[in-house]
Order: structure tokens, then C-alpha cells, then sequence
């Protein structure tokens, strides 16, 4: 491949040198040239991640047998903050597949952090408190995988036995309940005077309230208990304070704020941390991860235990390449080999200490004790304790979010304070197991798809031009494997200039008979042509080997496309835009609900949902609009003309361009349903390309 890059170079470097006068034709070639040596730079990143992976088995029934029940206790950390985007049921079965782990329930305690601050949400957790009594015991009697009761129940539709029918039943009135709370957006009158749903009043808003912490199940009173009369795990409700004139930090703000409040209630030296969406899938989990940080020998420099991201409600070809399958099975494994994977955000399990900002050091000796020995404090008295660590100016003049805890400031909250932590000399480990930990729910429509990307890349480009760069950051303290890893995340967006560039010079340079490659009888062609097949060979193989089809990589091809030319694009505008003042960093919740039957039935059948207008599909209707225009036209220039031997690679190019479309022209012009594009998209794209061609017209005889 280097061997192939290398000869393109050579080949642009000559066609310079030739290139007599014309000075529009040198800065069109530049620019490509330019572009191209981009590509060869991120490529060379993305073989950081190829170099060394490493996969790991750890063996549970070692550690029980050298801990038996010494093992640390466990807090579980879940964050949600729209009942709306994320229905309070899908919070709910995330909660209780949590609580339901194999492992001992006085030693678990879950904090669920509501960033809405919504009755509606503190309800459903109450609800889930009771239900919680039958399920744990149900779940553990029976063997239930996986314990989210949503995802169990609809995964079987006959009664196995009378058990099973019993607690159904009861989870389907919990959730009617739910619902029609939700609907009436009001809870039953008998409950405004309980304790816990008073603490609502009138002119509170999701953006303006006091703190609110309620313990709903307090794991040391031994009156706590499941039917059987087993304890069961510590449930404690936190809507921190909110107020307009405070930033709240977005997810960053609500962990720190739940890592606080828990740190005096159980004070737990291992912390899981998941999203609302995403349920544990495997009720061993904590064993297996407790095998990496008790391990004796190694581990005690691990800062934190990284799961994959895998989703459930993904398509069979994955339209919209959700799934991360050779990232998830190649690329963070390779990360590991160089000292640890990226922070992700969910499905993560913590060194308390190591989060809240210890610096590692070889004499360190963890306290997995940490939280068993905690006074019996009367609830009330704790929460009252708690609640004032989740004031809004409770973090003012502290580390919090700077040193302490999660980073603030940034759109891949995640990543950044990951990175953090590897470069206080914590290493991390990435564990993908067979059965997978974690399942959640991937956005199911491109619209969604970009947001999330345009977020990320956002978040990825700005610790690239900060002092938190892996390069600068990690320098000296990290390997350079690992920051160069870092790079291919934090460099995404910087994809975008090249790519768009490359999808509009080279056709519109062929609409006008200008040729920038080889002719095709050319041996100059060969490298290109190598470079161009070898590199889709093997991630077409890549991704065949982590369980794609072969579908589902053209798709993730067209994705790749769009991400660059569309979320990424608008990535590096915003970030600008941030730069100099003129935007705000912001939080877009993906949103976790379609209740359309249409919207549902197009996306099991894999048919794009582009629905409502967006700038993102202005520009990728634009720049598909203007690929085909310049196909076919161009196409039949150069068969009229006899150039077809000099303009063949733009031909060819723009044809794979146009090809990636095919979807985008359909949702322009021949779809009827309303997941296609609206028409003012249709209009706009139409417009900007037709705009371009016209104006490349002109500039095409001046390079004549
Ligand atoms: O102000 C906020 C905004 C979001 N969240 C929570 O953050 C989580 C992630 O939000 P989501 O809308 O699902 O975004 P995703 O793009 O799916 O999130 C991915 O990317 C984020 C960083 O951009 C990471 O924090 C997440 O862990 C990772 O799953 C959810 O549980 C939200 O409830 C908050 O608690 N407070
Ligand atoms: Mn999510």
C-alpha cells in the first residue's frame, strides 16, 4: 500500500512539474494532491489500531475462588434526561437489568440520575422499586437472560410456566401504569402528598429546580426486601439542581454529580456507569470485570473496564452502519495493545478513585473494602447529606470537571476524560465478550445517524485543537501507538475537506473535459487503481470477518460518505463557528422512540428515512445531484469527443459516487412515501448543483 501511495505521489509531483502556465489547473491539481496525502496520513493512523490487538478471557470462577464473598460492592451508575426522547419504560427495564446481577444485592446500589428532573421519571423509578421485589428473585430462580423484562418478555410469546405468566402480567400493568401517567402527564392524586413526589411544585421546570435525591430502597435497612425476603440492592433517584444561570455540563455535570452523592451513601470503589438505553445483557458481567481489576499482577493500574457499544434493534444490512462491528472487533482491541481503549461513554465499570482524578502510582494499594463499613445513618439524614452535593454551586472553586471527576467542555464528555485518565498513568482494558455485555438502541434514521456524528466529530476535532490533543497531552505520558490511535477518532472530522473535495473537483473537472489522472493505458494508472482496490479489498474483508454482510459494508461505505461530506462538514463549521463565538456547545439527545408504524416498516425494510429537511441533506442531495449531472454528462462528452482513454479514472470515480447515491436519488425524486426527502431539499439540491456546474463551465474554458 505505502509502496502504491508512494508512485501516486511521484505521478502528481511530474504532473506539476508539467503542467505549463495554466495557474487554475496547478491549484485544482494541488488541492487534489493535497487530499490525497491526507488520506495516505489517516490511513497510516487507522494501522495504529491494526498493529497489536489483544483479546482477553477472563476465567469468574478463579476469582470466586479466591475472593468468595470478599468481593468489593458496586455502584451503578444509569443517566437519562428526556422522559420523551427516552421513554421512562426503556429507562425502567435498563434499571432493573442492572439490579437483577448475579451478585450479592447488598452490595449493589443503583443511582439513577434525571436530568429532565421529571415527576413522570421519579414515578416510573417507584414503580420499578416495587416490581423490582418480584423480579430480582424471579430472574435469579430462573436463570432469566437477559434481565431486562421488556426484552425478555417479548422474546417469548408462550407461557413456559405459571411463574412466568405471574410476573409478566405484573410487568405489563407496571408499564400500562407507566404509560398512562406519561399520557395524562400527571401522576395519581393519591401520590402528590407522598414522600419523595412532594418534593414537586408548581413552577418547577426540567432547566429550574432544587436539587432532588430520594433513597426509594435502602440495601441496609432490613426491612428492604424481595418476596423471599432477601435483601434487595440500594435504588436512589438524583435530579440535581438546575438553574438557568448555571451551565449544567450536560451528561459530564450528571455523573460527577451522581459519583458525589454516592460517594456518601455507599461509596462503592468499583463504579458501572450505562445510559438509559443500553441494558445489561449478561448477568455475570461484574465477575468478569472484577477479574481484570482484582487480578493480582495486572491489575493493579487499571483505571477502568470498557465494553462495546452493541445494539439490538440494528437492521440485517445495517443500513445506517450502526452496528461498529470492526471497530468493536478490530480497531479497540488494537487500542488495547498500545495501553487501553477509549472511554465510550456506556457499559463502562470505574476505579472510583481513578475517575475522581488519582494519579497512579506503584505504591498505590486500593481499598476494595471501600463502602462496606458505613455507619447506619437514618436515610433521611444521609439524603439530606447528599442532596447538598448536587447543588448547582457546590462544584464553584473545586476541581470538579477539570481534575476531578468528568471533563467538562467538551461533546465527547467521554473520550476526553478517558484520555485523562491514561495520561495520569492509568491503563484501561477493552473487553468484548462472546455473549455480549451491553445492548442498546441505535438511531433508526439518517437524520438521527448524522446528528450523533456531527456531535461526536465535534467533540473528537475539538481535543484535536486543544491542549487535550492525545499528541500533547498524552506526550511522554502515553505510548505514542496510543496517541497516534487516539488521532484516527480525534481526526474524523478533518476527513470531511478532502473527501468533499474529492467528490466535486474531479466530476466537475470531467463535465468539462479536464482530465487529473493517468489515462487508462497509462501505467501510472496501476498505482492508483492498486491503492483505490487493495484498500476496499481489505476492509470489504475486514468487515466480512467481524460478521457484516457484504451489503452492510456498501452501506457503511455510503455512511462514510455522508458523515464526511455531512456531519463532519457541519463538525468543522460549528467548531469554527464555537471558535469565534457565534455558537454553543450543545447536547442533541438521540432520540430512543418511534411510535410510527410507516417509519417502522420502511426501516425493516431497509429503505432510507430522510423525512424531514436538514442541512445535512441539503449538502449530500447537492453533491449527489451534481455527481450524477457530471456522469452523464461527462460520460457522453468524452464518447462524443474520443477522450474517453484520458478521462476514464474520473468516470469511473464518479460513477462509484453515483452509485453510493442510488438511495439519495430515489428520496429526491422518485419516492412517494414521507420517508423521502422533502422538497424543499429536493429544490435546494437541485439548485447548488446546478449552480456549481454552471459556474465550472466558465472555468473550465479558462483552463482551456
Ligand atoms: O444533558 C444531558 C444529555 C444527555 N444525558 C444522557 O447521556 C446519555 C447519552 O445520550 P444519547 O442521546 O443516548 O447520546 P448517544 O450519542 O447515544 O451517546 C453516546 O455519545 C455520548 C457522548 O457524545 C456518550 O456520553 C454516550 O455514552 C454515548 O453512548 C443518555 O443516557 C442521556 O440520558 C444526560 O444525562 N444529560
Ligand atoms: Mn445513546
Amino acid at each position: 500500500m505505502l509502496c502504491g501511495i508512494i508512485l501516486t505521489w511521484v505521478y502528481r509531483s511530474r504532473q506539476l512539474a508539467e503542467a505549463d502556465g495554466s495557474r487554475r489547473f496547478v491549484t485544482l491539481l494541488l488541492g487534489l494532491f493535497a487530499s490525497e496525502i491526507w488520506f495516505a496520513f489517516y490511513w497510516l493512523l487507522t494501522q495504529t489500531v491494526r498493529w497489536k490487538p489483544v483479546y482477553y478471557y477472563p476465567s469468574k470462577e478463579k476469582l470466586s475462588q479466591r475472593y468468595g464473598d470478599q468481593l468489593p460492592k458496586v455502584d451503578l451508575f444509569v443517566c437519562t434526561a428526556d422522559p420523551i426522547a427516552e421513554p421512562p419504560a426503556l429507562v425502567v427495564s435498563t434499571v432493573l437489568s442492572l439490579m437483577a446481577y448475579n451478585y450479592p444485592t447488598e452490595k449493589l446500589s443503583l443511582y439513577l440520575s434525571d436530568d429532565a428532573g421529571s415527576i413522570l421519571t421519579f414515578y416510573t423509578l417507584w414503580e420499578a422499586s416495587f416490581f423490582a421485589k418480584h423480579w430480582v428473585p424471579f430472574c435469579k430462580n430462573f436463570n432469566v437472560e437477559p434481565r431486562s423484562p421488556a426484552v425478555f418478555f417479548s422474546k417469548l410469546t408462550d407461557a413456559p410456566h405459571k411463574e412466568w405468566s405471574l410476573i409478566k402480567n405484573l410487568y405489563e400493568e407496571m408499564v400500562s401504569r407507566i404509560n398512562s401517567v406519561l399520557e395524562l402527564e400527571r401522576i395519581p392524586e393519591e401520590l402528590i402528598s407522598e414522600d419523595g413526589f412532594s418534593r414537586w411544585h408548581a413552577g418547577m421546570t426540567s432547566r429550574n429546580h432544587e436539587p432532588i435525591l430520594k433513597i426509594l430502597l435502602d440495601g441496609r435497612d432490613p426491612a428492604s426486601v424481595d418476596v423471599e425476603g432477601n435483601r434487595l440492592p440500594t435504588l436512589v433517584y438524583m435530579a440535581r439542581e438546575k438553574r438557568p444561570e448555571h451551565h449544567h455540563n450536560f451528561k459530564a455535570g450528571a455523573m460527577n454529580a451522581l459519583i458525589r452523592i454516592s460517594s456518601v451513601i455507599s461509596n462503592a470503589p468499583i463504579i458501572l456507569n450505562v445510559d438509559c438505553d443500553m441494558y445489561s445483557n449478561n448477568s455475570d458481567l461484574i465477575h468478569d470485570s472484577l477479574c481484570f481489576f482484582l487480578d493480582e499482577k495486572e491489575g493493579g493500574n487499571i483505571a477502568f473496564v470498557q465494553y462495546p457499544q452493541r445494539f439490538d434493534n440494528l437492521t440485517k444490512n445495517d443500513l445506517y452502519a450502526g452496528s461498529f462491528n470492526v471497530p468493536n472487533a478490530i480497531e479497540l482491541p488494537g487500542m488495547d495493545g498500545w495501553g487501553g481503549s477509549l472511554y465510550i461513554g456506556t457499559g463502562c465499570f470505574h476505579r472510583r478513585e481513578a475517575l475522581c482524578g488519582r494519579i497512579y502510582s506503584r505504591d498505590y494499594k486500593e481499598d476494595w473494602k471501600k463502602g462496606t463499613l458505613s455507619v447506619r445513618e437514618n436515610a433521611s439524614i444521609l439524603e439530606e447529606r447528599a442532596t447538598e452535593l448536587a447543588t448547582c454551586t457546590y462544584e464553584h472553586n473545586t476541581p470538579w470537571g477539570k481534575e476531578m471527576g468528568l471533563k467538562y467542555g467538551c461533546a465527547v464528555e467521554d473520550v476526553i476524560s478517558g484520555l485523562a485518565i491514561q495520561s495520569r498513568g492509568w491503563r484501561s482494558v477493552y473487553y468484548n465478550p462472546q455473549n455480549r455485555g451491553f445492548l442498546g438502541a441505535s438511531p433508526t434514521n439518517l437524520r438521527d445517524s448524522l446528528t450523533q456524528h456531527k456531535r461526536w466529530g465535534e467533540g473528537h476535532l475539538q481535543i484535536a485543537f486543544s491542549k487535550h490533543c492525545s499528541l500533547i497531552m498524552g506526550h511522554g505520558r502515553i505510548n505514542l501507538g496510543l496517541q497516534m490511535a487516539y488521532c484516527t477518532y480525534n481526526f474524523w472530522s478533518l476527513n470531511s475537506l478532502p473527501t468533499f473535495y474529492y467528490v466535486v473537483v474531479p466530476p466537475l473537472c470531467l463535465l468539462n473535459g479536464v482530465s487529473l489522472f493517468p489515462k487508462i493505458s497509462s501505467p501510472w494508472v496501476l498505482p492508483f487503481a492498486y491503492v483505490f482496490v487493495a484498500k476496499n479489498v481489505y476492509s470489504l474483508a475486514e468487515s466480512l470477518k467481524c460478521e457484516d454482510t457484504v451489503l452492510g459494508w456498501w452501506n457503511t461505505q455510503r455512511m462514510w460518505l455522508m458523515k464526511r461530506i455531512g456531519s463532519y462538514f457541519l463538525a468543522v463549521v460549528n467548531n469554527i463557528a464555537t471558535v469565534l463565538g457565534f455558537s454553543q456547545l450543545g447536547f442533541a439527545i438521540t432520540s430512543k422512540a418511534t411510535d410510527d408504524q410507516e417509519v417502522s416498516k420502511r426501516y425493516e425494510r431497509e429503505m432510507m428515512e430522510f423525512g424531514s429537511s436538514s442541512p445535512f441533506f441539503t449538502i449530500i442531495g447537492a453533491v449527489a445531484v451534481l455527481n450524477l449531472i457530471c456522469f452523464v454528462y461527462g460520460t457522453k462528452r468524452a464518447a462524443v469527443n474520443g477522450e474517453a482513454e484520458t478521462l476514464m479514472v474520473q468516470i469511473l470515480l464518479t460513477g462509484v459516487v453515483v452509485l453510493l447515491n442510488i438511495p439519495v436519488y430515489e428520496g429526491l425524486f422518485l419516492r412517494k412515501d414521507k420517508g423521502r426527502l422533502p422538497l424543499s431539499s429536493t429544490v435546494a439540491s437541485l439548485g447548488f448543483a446546478l449552480f456549481a456546474c454552471l459556474l465550472s463551465v466558465n472555468m473550465g474554458t479558462a483552463i482551456e
